[in-house]
């Protein structure tokens, strides 16, 4: 290989583009493989504060209810009280307190077997007497857990060493504590509290202890303390009464919790503090019963405080003092056992009553703190006893019991009751215990106080950060500005406390700050969402004064329209500015008819309604629903006789509708020529239209009737119908009639127009009649009626219309008074004016009477006649009038019927009396 490879060039570099890979070994799932960065946890000392560290339970800070057992030793020689009872509980000889009266039955009890079985320091069994085992049951009870059991044969000092000696040495630091003696009668509550000059009990061992403790530390002078002995008891049965066993008074009385009258004996050594004790135990009621030669009667309390109270004469076990209670409890008695009667009886009552409101109470404090839903009943208010101990039944400070028990058999029944009862008492915790007597003022942070400023700024910060989206900002954080300065004092106040303490402190403040703070979140929270409300009520208060603004505009805006509106129909109605020329250079935008007389020399009258009358007539499509029908008729009877009866009316339509009648008639004929060049509605609407045209004229020449029908399903329907009659010279009738129906499906009503014209050879009747009809709004008529008697021809103009009243508000009543003239009264005042005699046979009789209207003259009309009065039929007449007594004309003008001047001069009297 080396002999076939080439040298390897010392100036090349062989570069390896693809080196080889290996394979990377498996990476052994170790855990050091894992090692990565820690995370920091997530900041919750920033947000939340600091929680509550999970302590063992062994934690002196979180220790349950001591509860220790005491078995007394069995009594070789138990001689049980006779069933003799004295008259008076109070020992009448102590020192025979053992002593059975004189004549007492003495019986000797079997204590060959006992039922209790000490296991070991801390637990006990107990057995059932051998005698129930044939009939009841066999089973036997272990019950386990105390705090330490002490057998028969442990000695009074090796029971106050071990449950004593603590509160002793807490009592002397400040703390307060109690002991409690439980138990049956007869097992040896009032041997383990007092004892015996030989043996002494708890309390004069606890006050030796505290002497003689005291002493070596401070060789000054001795330190003094205070105690006080009293006892509650029922007077026969009854009441709880309250004695005070230091003094000779007697009874002192109970408010709440504190006792008043009670003396503060102060005690500077042991020889003066045991003398007090002989003499309370002297003076405590006591009786013989069947289980007990020397039974208490009563609870005896021992309080031993540390300062003098603050009041004369008042024990409080709130004071800010330390305060150590003994209390030697009376024996539950049950009635087959002790055979109690009478006085006895009521007493033995008491004391179970006590007992059990005592039980009730921490039973109570235990399935509270089991669960916290439980209320804590308030059970101490059954007892005076409860009610002075409330403190320790509720927890707040701590205690120890002792159950003292009997160990016979038969004592059996009574230390399984016991131990079933006071066992449970052992899980009783003290989280919330008050270290000292020293309270501070705000209880919720008096833990608080623990904690230095570092601790603090979260939670203080946390607050101030829900607090801003409140309006309340102020006001908390002088709330935090005070619970500050309150911590101060709190913290100088508890300058003595030892580190134990401010630790149990620490760890109540933590358990009450996530409540705390939660309670104050949701406060927060509640505040934000009532000033959200606030906000959004406000904005739909101005929201509905905006609503009510624009009602309010759009009814102006509406009166507005409907008066501009009415403005406009008036200003339309009165304009003039129209001239017929103008009219005649623009056929298109205007309605004419035109009337050829051929036998007169082919004189035609042309007709031009300007465009502005059939606005006047026309009835705006989306402000009012209206159908129209026109009928127009011509009635001639004449010998030259044409008469021309025409009108116009337009309604409904978008645009402009207008129509040219022509009217022809040649010499002896009758020619009618209708020429309808309105157009009458807009595809979009869906109106229909009908317009009739009717000429008749009576003649002995046949009729000539022309009818034009211009059906449109779609857009619209016009029909026009004329006819035309005329008999002979004398009896020419011109029947015009023109029926223009409009209907339309958008429109609502119905209007209807009638013009009717007629003419005879002695009368000249010239008939106009507009009328709308159907209008939902209102209704307007105008009726004119002219008729010359002279020439007997009779012109009569008769237009009805009925029109909207919105649009003719101003059409008042009085003015249709004015416009009347066509009532047989107002016929006669137009006579003087300014109408012409035609000479004979052409002119308008004023003198006769014309025939009573048939409809009203309505303000419409009037206007209608005014405009009529614009298209130059004035000159028309004036002509006429120039041309007095000629009957013709120049070629170049256009020739006149009778007829026609007729009726040209009855529109210029009308055109007069309505300008009157
Ligand atoms: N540990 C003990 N050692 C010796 N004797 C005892 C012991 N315990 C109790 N005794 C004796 O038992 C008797 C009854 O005791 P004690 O009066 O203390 O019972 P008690 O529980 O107080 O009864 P009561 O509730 O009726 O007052 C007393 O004579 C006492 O000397």
């Amino acid at each position: 290989m080396d002999s076939n490879t080439s040298p390897p060039c010392p100036g090349t570099i062989t570069v390896r583009r693809n080196p080889p890979r290996r394979a990377r070994a498996t990476p052994k799932m170790t855990p050091k493989s894992f090692d990565l960065p820690e995370i920091s946890a997530f900041p919750n000392d920033g947000v939340l504060p600091a929680q509550t560290p999970q302590k063992p339970s062994t934690s002196p800070e979180n220790e349950n209810l001591k509860v220790f057992l005491r078995v007394r030793p069995l009594s070789s020689s138990p001689i049980q009280a006779p069933r003799v009872r004295g008259k008076s509980a109070w020992p009448q000889n102590p020192v025979k307190k053992n002593v059975p009266p004189a004549g007492a039955k003495i019986s000797k009890s079997k204590t060959s077997s006992t039922c209790i079985t000490v296991n070991d320091s801390q637990s006990v069994t107990l057995s059932t007497p051998v005698s129930w085992h044939e009939s009841k049951r066999i089973k036997s009870e272990t019950y386990g857990g105390f705090s330490h059991v002490f057998s028969s044969d442990s000695t009074q000092f090796q029971v106050y060493e071990r449950m004593v000696k603590p509160l002793v040495d807490e009592f002397l630091g400040g703390k307060s504590g109690m002991l409690a003696a439980l138990g049956p009668s007869g097992s040896g509550k009032t041997h383990t509290v007092f004892g015996t000059p030989r043996d002494p009990g708890m309390v004069p061992l606890a006050l030796r202890h505290i002497f003689e403790d005291a002493e070596p530390h401070v060789k000054q002078p001795s330190r003094t303390f205070y105690m006080s002995i009293f006892e509650i008891c029922s007077e026969r049965g009854k009441a709880e009464k309250l004695f005070d066993l230091l003094s000779d008074g007697g009874e002192i009385s109970m408010q709440q919790s504190s006792v008043k009258g009670l003396k503060e004996v102060p005690i500077s050594n042991t020889e003066q503090a045991e003398s007090l004790i002989a003499q309370a135990t002297l003076r405590r009621a006591t009786a013989m019963t069947n289980t007990n030669s020397q039974s208490s009667r009563s609870q005896c309390i021992i309080n031993i405080c540390d300062a003098p109270p603050k009041c004369k004469g008042v024990v409080n076990p709130k004071s800010n003092s330390a305060v150590l209670t003994i209390i030697d409890l009376a024996g539950a008695e049950r009635e087959k056992r002790t055979g109690n009667q009478g006085a006895r009886l009521h007493e033995s009552n008491f004391i179970n009553n006590t007992l059990m409101v005592f039980g009730l109470c921490l039973r109570s404090l235990l399935e509270h703190q089991k669960n916290r839903k439980k209320p804590l009943q308030k059970h101490f208010q059954s007892s005076m006893l409860t009610r002075y101990l409330r403190d320790y039944l509720e927890g707040k400070k701590r205690m120890s019991l002792i159950l003292t028990a009997k160990p016979g058999e038969e004592d059996f029944l009574d230390t399984s009751y016991l131990l079933r009862q006071a066992s449970p008492y052992m899980q009783i915790k003290y989280n919330e215990v008050e270290q000292s007597n020293i309270v501070p003022k705000k209880r919720h942070y008096q833990g608080s106080s623990i904690m230095d400023d570092s601790k603090l700024s979260p939670l203080s910060e946390n607050l101030k950060r829900m607090r801003l989206v409140s309006e309340h900002t102020e006001q908390n954080d002088k709330n935090i500005a005070e619970e500050r300065e309150n911590i101060t004092e709190d913290s100088s106040a508890l300058g003595k406390l030892d580190a134990n303490s401010s630790v149990s402190l620490k760890s109540e403040f933590d358990s009450q700050v996530p409540s705390e703070r939660s309670h104050i979140i949701m406060q927060n929270f509640a505040k934000v969402i009532w000033n959200v409300l606030k906000q959004y009520n406000s904005k739909l208060k101005v929201a509905e004064m905006e609503i009510e603004n624009l009602k309010e505009s759009i009814a102006n805006e509406k009166t507005k329209y409907s008066e501009i509106e009415t403005q406009l129909n008036e200003f339309k109605a009165n304009c003039t500015c129209c001239k017929v020329d103008n009219i005649k250079s623009d056929p298109e935008d205007c309605s004419s008819v035109s009337l050829v007389q051929p036998h007169n020399s082919e004189q035609e009258v042309e007709y031009s309604f300007p465009e502005f009358l059939l606005p006047c007539m026309k009835i705006s499509e989306e402000t009012f629903h209206a159908e129209s029908s026109f009928v127009a008729r011509v009635d001639q009877c004449d010998e030259d006789g044409l008469v021309l009866s025409t009108s116009c009316t337009q309604l409904c339509s978008e645009n402009s509708d207008r129509e040219t009648f022509s009217l022809t008639k040649p010499e002896h004929h009758s020619a009618s020529e209708v020429d309808d060049g309105s157009k009458i509605l807009s595809e979009p609407s869906d109106a229909q239209s009908s317009s009739e045209a009717r000429l008749d004229q009576s003649d002995e020449q046949p009729t000539l009737g022309t009818s034009c029908t211009q059906p449109d399903a779609n857009m619209s329907d016009r029909k026009i119908s004329t006819s035309l009659l005329k008999a002979e010279d004398h009896n020419n009738a011109l029947e015009v009639e023109a029926v223009r129906k409009r209907s339309s499906e958008s429109f609502d009503s119905q209007s209807l127009s009638e013009v009717r014209l007629d003419l005879s050879d002695e009368e000249l009747t010239l008939g106009t009649s507009c009328r709308q009809l159907d209008c939902e709004k209102s209704d307007r008529e105008i009726s004119i009626s002219l008729s010359k008697a002279e020439d007997h021809n009779a012109l009569e103009i008769e237009a009805v219309r009925k029109i909207p009243s919105e649009l003719f508000v101003s059409s008042s009543s009085t003015e249709d008074d004015k416009l009347d003239p066509l009532s047989p009264k107002d016929a006669s005042s137009t006579k003087t004016d300014n109408l012409v005699d035609p000479l004979g046979k052409i002119g308008v009789d004023i003198s006769r009477k014309p025939p009573k209207p048939k409809r009203t003259l309505m303000p419409s009309s009037s206007m209608l006649s005014r405009d009529l009065s614009t298209f130059d039929l004035c000159d028309e007449s004036e002509k006429l009038k120039g041309n007095r007594g000629t009957r013709k004309l120049s070629a170049h003008e256009p020739q006149r019927s009778n007829g026609s001047i007729s009726l040209l001069h009855l529109l210029h009297v009308r055109k007069n009396n309505l300008h009157r």
